[in-house]
């Protein structure tokens, strides 16, 4: 288990991580999703001990993780912006890996650089970014730690390779029960992954549950309402977000779909339905509730 407890990083005047607090389960798919600058990738580097927090501390099942090698030998890490010693070949970097990571599975690493079909003997740097992100989630795979940390992994690759991709992870999760940390913008992808979410904002964490139970506890409303009443009428109702086109009104609103629907019938509505959120939708209501608003952005 990966604990982070009160972390927090500066830098000059900014506070990139502000003292966060998570928990990442074994076995589990730890999606990390925000905005912007919120500091998704300083989180990760916190976590990987490339950064030193300027107070708290992360820890792999009670070991701090910062300057301590035998933590560090739990985790990959696929930055964002990929490591390659200059002029490195595949084959180079994996003797590298091979001395670091005493796991690492040979035979696999050629199997898997083979059938993606890239050259171990070409030099790295002549790859395309796509194929730079391949080798990089090879090593990772590889490497045969317990925690693999995926700082926009899936950026860049394209639709098959993300499929192969996806389900090499699946596989180490069902055999050695791998926990993949991943920090992704495509929410869409996350959704279908992932066990647990935390949505960061300005450096703090906005929410962190289990996406099932995120998903159990904010619903979109539609409703026609009778002649008359209009959606401030509705106290009753957590709202998170109003619109209305003519007689239609659409509510974000907090709860389960039970009691959302108990008190959405007790105002004798014209016409109403309880639809879940998708993850985006989720995460746009909550940032905007947090005053990330699209409309400020734009407008
Ligand atoms: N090395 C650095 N020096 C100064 N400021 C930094 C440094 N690294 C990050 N920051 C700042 O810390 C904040 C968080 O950055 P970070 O890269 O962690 O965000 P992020 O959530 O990964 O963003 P994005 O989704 O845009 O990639 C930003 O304000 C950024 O400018």
């Amino acid at each position: 288990m990966i604990q982070a407890v009160n972390l927090t990083k500066r830098f000059d005047d900014i506070v990139a991580v502000d003292h966060i607090n998570a928990t990442i389960k074994d076995g589990c798919v730890f999606g990390l999703i925000g905005t912007n600058g919120a500091g998704k990738s300083t989180f990760l580097r916190l976590m990987s001990g490339v950064l030193k927090p300027e107070e708290g501390h992360v820890t792999i099942d009670g070991h701090e993780v910062f300057e301590n090698t035998e933590a560090k030998r739990r985790f990959f890490y696929i930055s964002d912006e990929q490591f390659f010693f200059s002029n490195a070949t595949p084959e180079e970097m994996l003797r590298y890996y091979r001395t670091i990571y005493q796991r690492f599975d040979e035979a696999r690493f050629h199997k898997l650089m083979s059938s993606f079909g890239l050259s171990e003997k070409r030099k790295i740097h002549t790859f395309s970014k796509g194929m730079k992100k391949q080798v990089s989630v090879i090593c990772g795979i590889c490497a045969g730690t317990d925690y693999l940390f995926c700082d926009e992994t899936f950026d860049g690759l394209d639709p098959v390779m993300r499929q192969a991709v996806k389900s090499l992870f699946a596989a180490d999760m069902a055999d050695r029960n791998l926990t993949p940390i991943i920090a992704s913008h495509n929410l869409r992808e996350l959704e279908d992954i992932c066990d647990h979410v935390g949505l960061l904002h300005k450096g703090g964490i906005l929410l962190s549950r289990e996406l099932d139970d995120m998903k159990l506890n904010i619903h979109k409303l539609q409703c026609v309402l009778q002649p008359g009443m209009s959606a401030e009428d509705l106290v009753a109702l957590d709202k998170l977000n109003i619109e209305q086109r003519g007689s239609l009104i659409t509510l974000v609103v907090r709860g389960t779909r039970e009691e959302v629907e108990a008190i959405m019938a007790s105002y004798n509505p014209v016409f109403f339905e309880c639809i879940p959120l998708s993850l985006e939708e989720i995460f746009i209501s909550e940032t905007e509730v947090a005053g990330y608003d699209i409309k400020k952005l734009i407008f």
